[in-house]
């Protein structure tokens, strides 16, 4: 019997890095997807856990006792209480990851195999199995792949244990419960804190509900949405990592903590107001383009303060300038330094416009998408021989 969990990735409408910092942020999970499939080895002499990383052609397999011997410390897996992974068990497990011999050029991968190997022996201890992981997400471009990796991979570890409530013979995709959305959260975050460092739990939790939330000091508000919100996601294809720009963030704010914090409270308000304009309702098209303008400038001024964090990019601006030239308001979106920008695509917008826009920045080597923003959260389904 395998288990297969998929995780959606997430934009940020408004207040990454402030969000860190205890300011609110909204967000929407997008349809592109994390998945990952669990089988717990059947043969007698299978006794390796194995990862493989398909779209990255990588795989990795530690025999067992090995990791048995390396985490001895850890004592029984709990998997209805999570915990956090000590300074200790981070070396113990990088060890293990370098054993395995990363190719240079993939070398941010680490954190991700590590944040593995502590959800897997955290939840289910040192037994022999294959997981397989693939992703439809750009990794470390602002959209989320860390957390998507994390809240699948804790959704088919915990689906495999005694913790959650769920129906193993139940066909096609299943939600969990409630209670066991949270524990699966909390699980989730400790897999982002190894990758990210200090990470606010944003793009976790909106990957594990899905649709759109308002997010404030690890506490969210679902928002529901009356209005159509369609966004185009620019990939600059420049490469970033996010723990280097929220530590960054953290920094500046160490040396300029008043002006920061008027930076902070000024996102706060905007996401707030943002948030507002989403769900406030809008019975015809007139009342949809003047929140759509309302919007509009609430992301040109969210992006001038990311400015302000450190966290923009000369090709973020380049992006910024070319859809200025068709009237088109854009900030990016995730941690910045590179990686992805939104831009909103507003209701009555001509098609003519946004090919034209669109073509222009792909001819700057940018890739272009529109995302289908708010479905569903992190779902399993069990399946495979047993
Ligand atoms: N499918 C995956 N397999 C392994 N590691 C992953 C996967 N997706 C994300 N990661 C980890 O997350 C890191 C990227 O996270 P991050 O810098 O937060 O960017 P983002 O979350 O915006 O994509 C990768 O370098 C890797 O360590
Ligand atoms: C910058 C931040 O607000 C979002 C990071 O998102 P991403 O990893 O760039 O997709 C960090 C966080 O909230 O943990
Ligand atoms: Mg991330």
């Amino acid at each position: 019997m395998e288990v297969k969990a998929r995780a959606p990735g997430k934009i940020i409408l408004s207040g990454e890095h402030a969000v860190v910092h205890g300011s609110t942020a909204v967000a929407a999970s997008i349809n592109l997807y994390t998945y990952v499939t669990l089988s717990f080895a059947t043969a007698e002499n299978d006794d390796s856990l194995k990862l493989q990383l398909k779209d990255l052609a990588l795989e990795f397999s530690w025999p067992i006792g090995r990791i048995r011997e390396a985490l001895s410390n850890l004592g029984a897996p709990s998997s209805s209480t999570r915990t956090s992974c000590s300074m200790e068990s981070i070396k113990t497990i990088s060890a293990l990851v370098e054993e395995e011999n990363m190719p240079e050029a993939k070398i941010a991968l680490t954190s991700g195999v590590s944040a593995f190997l502590w959800l897997y022996t955290s939840i289910q201890g040192f037994k022999p199995a294959t997981v397989v992981v693939t992703s439809d997400l750009p990794l470390g471009s602002g959209l989320g792949s860390s957390a998507a990796f994390c809240v699948a991979l804790s959704a088919a570890l915990l689906a495999f244990s005694d913790s959650v409530n769920v129906d193993t013979k139940h066909l096609g995709w299943s939600i969990f419960g409630e209670s066991d959305l949270e524990l699966l959260n909390k699980w989730a975050l400790e897999g982002e804190k190894i990758i990210h460092g200090k990470p606010s739990g944003i793009d976790n939790t909106v990957s594990a509900y899905g649709n759109m939330i308002k997010f404030k000091s690890g506490n969210l508000t679902r928002i529901k949405s009356n209005m159509p919100l369609k966004m185009l996601v620019t990939n600059t294809r420049v490469g970033r990592n996010t723990k280097a720009l929220v530590a960054g963030v953290s920094e500046r704010t160490l040396r300029h903590p008043n002006a920061m914090s008027f930076v902070f409270n000024a996102i706060d308000s905007i996401s707030n107001e943002l948030a507002n304009i989403i769900q406030s309702p809008a019975p015809d098209d007139v009342s949809i383009t003047e929140k759509e303008e309302k919007l509009e400038e609430l992301m040109e001024m969210n992006q001038g303060l990311l400015q302000c964090m450190g966290v923009s990019h000369a090709s973020i601006e380049t992006v910024l300038r070319t859809t200025l030239k068709y009237k088109l308001a854009s900030k990016l979106t995730g941690a910045g330094g590179g990686g992805c920008v939104l831009t909103l695509l507003p209701t009555l917008l001509s098609g003519t416009v946004v090919d034209k826009a669109i073509a222009e920045l792909e001819s700057c080597g940018f890739q272009c998408l529109i995302a289908g923003i708010g479905g569903n959260g992190v779902e399993f389904c069990f399946g495979g021989s047993s």
